[in-house]
């Protein structure tokens, strides 16, 4: 498996502050990685550090097994940042064949304005003239001008309508699909948990969490059993079993909370308990970050 991304013992500090602390991960080809974790976490800062724009204080930053500011590293990396500022005075075509020409081996312009859903008429327009989700798209184009192996997307759907953000995802998977690696950061947890296959969650500069993201959810959140009772069995009796955290019933429906669901599905049937229509729930990883941040001030 190629790495492609190495920190090792990364610290940044400001001044007076510690944006990152001591932190370590490496990410192979092909991984689609959310970078998580509250307003000032660190997140912004370690895409910084990987995008060689600021030097770490501490610690060891590569990229493709050297150091992020050489040229050969720039050619291969494409991102999209949290501030959306494009030159003004150019045309989407100009500004998007400029940076093309920096690069060994662009990416074709019908093929960017095929994945990017840039319509034909606004390829003539100023930049200027581009409204907000626009200058968004022109962003995540000029992302891809070089062809990039690496992608940085920084909260990359903040103020897309749900259209534009599926379509958006979609186009990361297919990315994704054709062997780029793809590093993003957002606050919708629901992005994260379709999309990254890999989640690295941050707390005041350090990580705290590093997994899938049923991973995460299996760790930090309860699942529940529920089922339609056959026998009238007291909720008490469920309680006293083991991998049983706790239980309810409504309208005859049986709902336990567990930290392992099929454990608890085997000793109810050990037991010889009747159920039907039993169904698993998995938490969301809403509940896990909850869970986190009741016990780690996450979030
Ligand atoms: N250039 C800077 N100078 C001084 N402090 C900074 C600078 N950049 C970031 N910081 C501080 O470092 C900490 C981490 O900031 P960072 O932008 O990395 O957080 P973040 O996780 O990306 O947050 P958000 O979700 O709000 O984008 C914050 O306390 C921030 O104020």
């Amino acid at each position: 498996m190629e790495n492609i991304v190495r920190l090792t013992n990364v610290s940044k500090v400001f001044a007076d502050q510690k944006a990152v602390d001591n932190i370590s991960f490496s990410i192979n080809k092909g991984e689609v990685v959310a970078i998580l974790g509250a307003n000032g976490a660190g997140k912004t800062t370690t895409i910084l550090m990987m995008l060689g724009l600021v030097r770490s204080t501490d610690g060891e930053v590569m990229l493709f097994g050297t150091r992020p500011n050489q040229k050969e590293v720039k050619e291969r990396i494409g991102c999209m940042l949290q501030e959306v500022s494009v030159m003004d005075g150019l045309r989407v075509k100009e500004i998007i064949s400029l940076v093309q020409s920096y690069y060994p081996k662009p990416m074709g312009t019908a093929d960017l304005l095929a994945i990017t859903g840039f319509e034909k008429r606004d390829w003539n327009k100023r930049t200027e003239k581009l409204s907000g989700g626009q200058k968004r798209r022109l962003n995540f184009a000029l992302a891809l001008a070089g062809n990039p192996d690496l992608l940085f997307f920084d909260e990359p759907t903040v103020g897309m309508d749900i259209t534009a953000r599926k379509n958006f995802w979609d186009t990361v998977k297919s990315l994704k699909d054709s062997g780029k690696t793809i590093i993003f950061t957002t606050h919708y947890l629901q992005e994260a948990d379709e999309v990254a296959e890999r989640i690295i969650l941050f707390n005041h500069g350090s990580i705290v969490e590093d997994g899938t993201p049923t991973d995460l959810k299996n760790r930090l959140s309860s699942q529940r059993v529920s089922f339609q009772a056959v026998e009238n069995v007291s909720l008490d009796m469920y309680r006293k079993l083991p991998y049983c955290l706790e239980a309810k019933q409504v309208e005859g429906r049986v709902t336990l909370v567990t930290d392992d669901a099929d454990e608890l599905l085997n000793v109810l049937i050990a037991n010889k308990l009747s159920m039907k229509q039993i169904e698993v729930h998995q938490g969301k990883l809403e509940e896990a970050f909850s869970e986190l941040a009741a016990k780690k001030e996450v979030m």
